[in-house]
């Protein structure tokens, strides 16, 4: 796993490591030193134009700039101000020295001149703005990053493309779009998420001191990007000595008149990311609609409501259902009334293993007044529960219902509110969004996110269904629940790459995902078992 710190918490570790010893000027020495590495191990690069600003991302620019013209690279620096002009004094350290040892600047120049210049370059080295970037992008770095962007040359960000919040994964109007990240001591936030997925490339993280690795664990992750290998405990072991109950038996409660197939969709990815047995309980009316579309999987009508939404009188029906099953899924397609808050609420109460989803979340900020928070004794249970909202349904548990988290960050600490006030390791959130966290009481979990083909409408109710098959396997019970939902979105994620290869990345549906679970779920065991020599999707 790696470690992602929110940028106070790398300027702690800054701090920390000058403490130990290692100044910033030092800091920023092997801050260049990495950026020109990486640079000259793309191959190919005998024509660089660095790009600096006047802090100390521009710094780093300098130096990479001096080390890679002794290598013998033909280098220019692209800058605002002579060297002898920059306020700060460490960056107008290191451009006085660049510039003694012979590397040449272009300052201030025409666009027409830097479109010239960018033209002829094998590799860009952005190092305009760095994490003390805010707001939107002032002259002259627009136009700049304008320019790179048209290049077409090779672009390698130094830290953080410049324009993207590296906390937040926002991006500014003007942003560089990478083709390599080289991130400075640990994987930050912004990153990882939102926009940071689409502008930062390929992301090397340069730990530039030996002491770094503690420092960034001792400075508290706001989370933990899995790798591969983290989910060797989580993956069930092979074995035929099973039948189709001890595979795990499921039972799906949700569906409605108005949306009867998400439910149905919930029930087939159950089935197909491997549980034995699943039974879908809906309301009557579309029973036999369901029915006609699940041939494996059993159908139980229930009583509904005037508006074909389950009512509280099926409770003792699904209470007993429940009784007979591994784990439980309530909430797709289920709609908020009286009755659905009971039957939510009564199998909340029940000793079943339970992921609550999409309107059964929904049920939840109901029954609490949209403050969970406030209320730990309804999460709190012998069995594990995992709420996988996204950031709306996040944002209605937690009393935010105007004003959902609009960043990775946001949405784990809205999650964290939940699982501290709950404060048992039986809770898991899966806070969904375009990367997803999985949040328990101890860490938060980055699994590798899908594509942007899993955007569409059912893709929640197929990892619903996922999450409760794998709980019903027995993934993640007396173990770690967190990293077995963080397991499920990354199957999820590499289920959305295969359809979307097979079938083009804006045609995928829902159900194209769900056909392709049981491969993609073939596929990370494979790698997690045998990570030598196989690329990840
Ligand atoms: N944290 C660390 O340990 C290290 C940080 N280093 C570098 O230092 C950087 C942070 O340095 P700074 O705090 O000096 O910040 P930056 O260099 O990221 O940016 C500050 C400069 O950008 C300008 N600026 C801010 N917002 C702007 C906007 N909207 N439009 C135009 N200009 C804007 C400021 O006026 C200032 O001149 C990191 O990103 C990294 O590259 C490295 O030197 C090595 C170690
Ligand atoms: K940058």
């Amino acid at each position: 796993m790696q470690p992602v710190l929110n940028i106070e918490d790398v300027k702690c570790v800054e701090v920390a490591l000058t403490r130990e010893g290692v100044s910033v000027s030092e800091l920023m020495h092997r801050a260049g030193y990495a950026a020109a590495q990486e640079t000259i191990a793309l191959g190919d690069v005998e024509n660089v134009v660095v790009l600096v600003g006047l802090g100390n991302n521009g710094g780093d620019g300098w130096v990479a700039a001096e080390a890679l013209f002794a290598r013998g690279v033909n280098v220019k620096v692209v800058t605002p101000l002579e060297p002898d002009q920059i306020s700060g004094d460490l960056a107008r350290q290191v451009a006085q020295s660049a510039v003694k040892a012979g590397v040449s600047p272009l300052v201030g120049p025409s666009r027409d001149e830097l479109e010239d210049l960018l033209s002829t370059a094998d590799a860009v080295l952005d190092c305009m703005l760095g994490t003390g970037f805010h707001g939107e992008v002032r002259a002259p770095f627009d136009i700049w990053i304008e320019c790179v962007n048209a290049s077409g040359a090779r672009a390698i960000s130094v830290d953080v493309p410049s324009g993207l919040s590296a906390q937040t994964g926002r991006a500014a109007q003007a942003c560089v779009v990478a083709d390599m990240t080289v991130t400075m001591l640990s994987l930050k936030p912004g990153l990882l998420a939102d926009d940071g997925r689409d502008v930062c490339g390929s992301i090397v993280v340069a730990p530039l001191a030996e002491q770094t690795e503690h420092l960034v664990v001792e400075a508290d992750p706001v989370a933990w990007r899995t790798d591969l290998s983290d989910y060797l405990d989580v993956i069930p072991a092979p074995t035929q000595a099973v039948d189709k109950f001890t595979r795990g038996s499921v039972l799906v409660v949700g569906g409605s008149r108005r949306f009867p197939g998400a439910a149905i969709m919930a029930a087939r990815a159950a089935a197909r990311m491997g549980a034995g047995y699943v039974t879908l309980a809906t309301p009557a009316s579309v029973a036999a609609i369901a029915q006609a579309h699940l041939l494996e999987i059993p159908v139980v009508p229930l009583p509904e409501d005037a508006d074909g939404v389950l009512s509280a009188d099926g409770k003792d029906v699904v209470l007993k259902l429940a009784r007979g099953v591994s784990a439980v899924l309530v909430g797709s397609g289920m709609r908020i009334s009286g009755g659905t808050v009971a039957l939510v609420s009564a199998l909340i109460e029940q000793d079943v293993p339970l992921v609550v989803d999409a309107d059964g979340l929904n049920c939840l900020a109901r029954l609490t007044d949209g403050a969970l928070p406030d209320f730990p004794e309804v999460t709190r249970r012998n069995a594990p529960l995992v709420l996988t909202p996204h950031r709306r349904e996040l944002g209605r548990l937690v009393g935010q219902a105007k004003t959902p988290p609009d960043s990775l960050v946001d949405a784990l600490e809205d999650a964290r509110k939940i699982v501290w006030s709950d404060g048992g390791s039986n809770l898991a959130i899966v806070a969904k969004g375009s990367a997803t966290g999985c949040v328990g009481v101890d860490q938060a979990l980055l699994p590798k996110p899908g594509p942007c083909a899993l955007a569409t409408a059912g893709s929640g109710d197929v990892l619903a269904g996922m999450m409760v098959s794998a709980l019903a396997q027995g993934s993640g019970q007396g173990g770690d629940l967190t990293l077995m939902a963080a397991y499920v979105c990354e199957v999820h994620g590499y289920a959305g790459s295969l359809a979307a290869e097979r079938l083009g990345s804006r045609a995928v549906m829902a159900t194209d995902v769900i056909d392709v679970i049981g491969l993609a779920a073939d596929a990370v065991g494979e790698h997690v078992m045998f990570p030598e020599g196989v690329e990840e999707a």
